[in-house]
């Protein structure tokens, strides 16, 4: 039996890109959604970074950002609202880490561990990816609950080397949902 809900609200983070059609307005639209469901808050956001496309070169430059947030989702429920997000956005699946409308990502969760193929947490590429941990470097906060996953980023953004091919794009893409158009 799968839980879908649990009493109490857990922190996840997630990451976000685009790089088709209007990356930005379907950056604020996903975020919109997700925190119109009930279970779902979004409580922070990072700046949004344009960046080089990574894995598959031959594509338009992405834009990334990262998002916090509370809910009483189980995790296999957050990622079906988050594909059924994706699937509403217009996204096509066709060339693996190929071009999207956008693209959400589950990073991680508080106390959850997954590895299955529908769903593996933390997510198993974040470590070496700048475009993921730049920007949630600037949602994780520097508390004691927060520790491992800041120390995980700090070594593993070491281990990547840095920033290339990161630029800032706009510092202040949500507004806590009140006046967000999907345009
Ligand atoms: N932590 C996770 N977050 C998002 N999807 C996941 C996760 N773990 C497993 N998946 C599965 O991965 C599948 C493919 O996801 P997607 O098409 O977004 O991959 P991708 O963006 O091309 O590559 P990547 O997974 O490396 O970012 C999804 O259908 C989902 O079930
Ligand atoms: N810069 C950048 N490159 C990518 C991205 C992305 O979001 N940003 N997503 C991919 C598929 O997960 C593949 N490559």
């Amino acid at each position: 039996m799968t839980i879908h809900s649990t009493s109490e609200a857990s922190e996840a983070y997630i990451a976000l890109g685009a790089n088709l059609g209007d990356r930005e307005g379907s950056l604020k639209a996903a975020l919109k959604r997700l925190n119109q469901h009930e279970q779902i808050e979004v409580t922070r956001c990072s700046h949004v970074y344009e960046t080089e496309p990574v894995g598959y070169l031959d594509q338009p430059q992405f834009l990334n950002m990262a998002a916090a947030l509370r809910t009483t989702l189980a995790p296999e429920a957050l990622l079906q609202e988050m594909l059924s997000i994706e699937s509403q956005l217009g996204r096509v699946r066709d060339v693996r880490y190929g071009p999207r409308t956008v693209d959400l990502d589950l990073l991680w969760m508080e106390n959850q561990h997954f590895d299955t193929p529908e769903l593996t947490l933390p997510h198993p590429r974040m470590q070496e990816r700048a475009f993921v941990l730049v920007p949630l470097s600037d949602v994780v906060p520097h508390n004691e609950e927060s520790s491992g996953l800041r120390q995980f980023i700090t070594a593993a953004l070491q281990d990547i080397d840095g920033r290339e091919g990161i630029r800032l794009w706009t510092t202040n893409v949500w507004d806590g949902g009140s006046e967000l158009s999907e345009s």
